[in-house]
């Protein structure tokens, strides 16, 4: 297909308002493809290259201007172009605005991968060659290399070409066509369902490759696209939500730790892999057993030896796991999440960084084990594959703190999907209904260093790149309460000698010192036993009167509760239930007359 023809596609389709036109515009672009159909259909998105390659052209604008004002002829600078930039507001208008063509500069006869000098029309073949070797160009003089490939682009454009090269040069397409419209148009162009062209992308990760297979093979080809070891797939995402968001939607959720690092994907195939990838040229290069990938899909392998060492002692088979790299200090206490950006970051003197600040991996999710892909597995069932593969016969397992199960949930019997022995670096998961276990595991999370709880639903499907309500993450507090202690229970068993429960209450009145209070809600939640004993203790001398397990206690002590919601209530004086209380500490600094009051309670129902 000739970029001309591609360009004025690409025109038609930005001056429609309607998304359905929009598919009809993308679909006869696809039809007209041709044996180009894999590039255009990346082309159309702005993307030169496949969501799962690395590669990266790697121009900034400045070198995009210089081409430009090459190619426009010496009257024009690169500063030039840069004003009209900053007047105009994109650059492909700036681009289009130039008569290109007159120049027999350097790389008007060289580059462009095989193009032959500016009479010929440049294809959109030419366009995916030369952006191809400028992406590879790299060291000393790649700069002046990059101004040459692309003036010998923008040399051979007219109006509507030059427009969409310099959009898709410096990644601003923005014609409105996103992977709804591609998939869309593609079910449409080759007749095939929609759902499974979703499904196509999400395992292969390129949606180039997938209108490819969806023309020529239909959907036998589409349904036979499977995961490749080696191939990073686009990670599932997580949505804001509550406790109350999480037990309203499933019969009971499934909890994990909400680790405080940064998302990898690793990827291990014992045999190593060959890499297919797609028609770029790569096809069959041989690659390392072991890849990480970040959540953006880079590869950082290089950065962090300590999980490469992890797959290579902990997997027997192909495997692509999903999980969280924790930066920990020599006790293995986890580090601030800024402590493990930077060792992703690092490219030289890894051995170095790693001695300053190790890292060390958590996995929550397994996307294919030993030749099964198990995207469309229920989480539950994919995260007794993630046990099983990380318990093979033969390795060593080493209890790890950040898959120690916390005591608490274990103790009011929390369904943990493990066996007696946690594997390394398996993050656990508890499947409860149960509000008070929830809260324990939380703060057993918190209390390890950890942001906090992931609420999932059991039965979800990994679904790449999506941010669906299947995966919660727990909302932190909006606004806290500073309550006054008024009674508790004692606990039971284990805790027999703790206070266990504690009676919350507000201020009756806005002002200050006339000692009414309101009762609004208990706490009984996410305190450890470490922490009982020390609020038992401190509140002890303040009892008043006690009736069996009942406490009646003076106010004096304040605790700073987070909640979920303020509901109204029948069951507390104050009319009002905090909804999911937790204790999150004592307000030392405050007396009872300065605690919050039900004024402040009724302004926070309604803001
Ligand atoms: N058990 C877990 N399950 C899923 N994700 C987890 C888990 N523990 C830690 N995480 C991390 O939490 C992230 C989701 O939380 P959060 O949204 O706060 O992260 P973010 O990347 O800063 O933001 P966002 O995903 O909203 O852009 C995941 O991408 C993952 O890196």
């Amino acid at each position: 297909m000739d970029f001309a023809t591609f360009a004025d596609h690409a025109a038609t389709i930005e001056a429609e308002p309607a998304n359905l036109e929009t598919v009809a515009h993308v679909r006869s672009l696809l039809e007209a493809a041709g044996p180009d159909l894999e590039v255009v259909a990346r082309f159309v998105q702005g993307r030169v290259f496949p969501a799962w390659d690395a590669r990266k052209l790697d121009i900034g604008p400045r070198t995009c201007y210089e081409a430009i004002a090459r190619a426009a002829g010496t009257n024009v600078g690169p500063d030039d172009v840069e004003t009209a930039v900053a007047e105009v507001g994109e650059i492909g208008a700036v681009a289009a605005s130039y008569e290109f063509g007159g120049q027999r500069g350097l790389g008007a006869f060289g580059g462009g991968g095989g193009s032959g000098g500016g009479q010929d029309e440049l294809t959109v073949a030419t366009v995916s060659d030369t952006l191809t070797e400028l992406a590879e160009t790299d060291g000393s003089g790649s700069h002046d290399a990059k101004v040459d490939l692309l003036f010998s682009l923008f040399n051979r454009c007219a109006t509507d070409e030059a427009r969409y090269l310099a959009r898709l040069v410096l990644s601003e397409m923005r014609i409105g066509v996103g992977e709804g419209t591609v998939r869309d148009a593609t079910a449409e162009a080759f007749d095939v369902p929609a759902d499974r062209v979703e499904r196509a992308l999400q395992v292969s990760n390129d949606y180039g490759h997938v209108t490819v297979v969806a023309r020529d093979e239909g959907l036998e080809g589409l349904d036979a696209l499977t995961l490749e070891v080696g191939r990073p797939v686009q990670a599932m995402l997580a949505q804001a939500g509550s406790v109350t968001d999480a037990l309203e939607a499933w019969d009971e959720a499934a909890v994990e730790w909400k680790y405080d690092g940064a998302r990898v994907q690793l990827h291990y195939a014992p045999d190593g892999v060959e890499t297919t990838g797609a028609s770029d040229g790569n096809s069959g290069d041989e690659r390392p057993t072991t890849r990480v990938f970040s959540r953006n899909m880079e590869d950082v392998t290089d950065a962090l030896p300590e999980v490469v060492e992890f797959a290579e002692a902990a997997l027997e088979v192909p495997t692509i796991l999903d999980g969280e790299v924790v930066a920990v200090d020599d006790d293995g206490d986890p580090l601030p999440f800024q402590e493990v950006l930077r060792r992703f970051r690092r490219k030289h003197d890894v051995a170095k960084a790693r001695e300053d600040v190790a890292v060390r991996p958590v996995f929550f999710d397994c996307l294919h084990a030993d030749g099964e892909d198990l995207l469309d597995v229920p989480l539950t069932d994919r995260h007794d594959r993630l046990e099983a593969v990380l318990s093979s016969e033969d390795d060593p397992k080493t209890e790890t703190g950040a898959s120690e199960a916390p005591n608490d949930a274990a103790e009011t019997g929390a369904t943990v999907t493990t066996g007696d022995e946690t594997p390394e670096g398996l993050s656990l998961l508890w499947l409860t209904d149960d509000p008070d276990e929830i809260e324990s595991i939380d703060a057993d999370a918190l209390e390890s260093g950890h942001e906090g709880i992931m609420l999932k639903d059991p039965d979800s499907t990994y679904s790449p790149g999506r941010r669906g309500k299947r995966w919660l993450k727990r909302k932190p507090d909006v606004e806290t309460l500073d309550c006054v202690v008024t009674g508790a229970e004692w606990g039971e068993g284990r805790r027999g000698t703790f206070l266990g429960t504690f009676l919350l209450s507000v201020r009756a009145t806005d002002t200050s010192g006339d000692g009414a209070f309101e009762t609004i809600g208990k706490v009984a939640t996410g305190i450890t036993d470490e922490t009982l004993a020390e609020l038992t203790e401190r509140l002890e001398p303040y009892v008043r009167a006690e009736d069996g397990k009942d406490v009646d206690l003076e106010p004096a002590v304040v605790f700073e509760v987070g909640y979920e919601e303020i509901q109204t209530s029948p069951t507390y004086s104050s009319g009002y239930a905090l909804r999911f209380p937790r204790f999150l500490g004592i307000r030392e600094d405050k007396t009872p007359s300065e605690a919050d009051s039900l004024e402040r309670v009724e302004r926070l129902r309604s803001p």
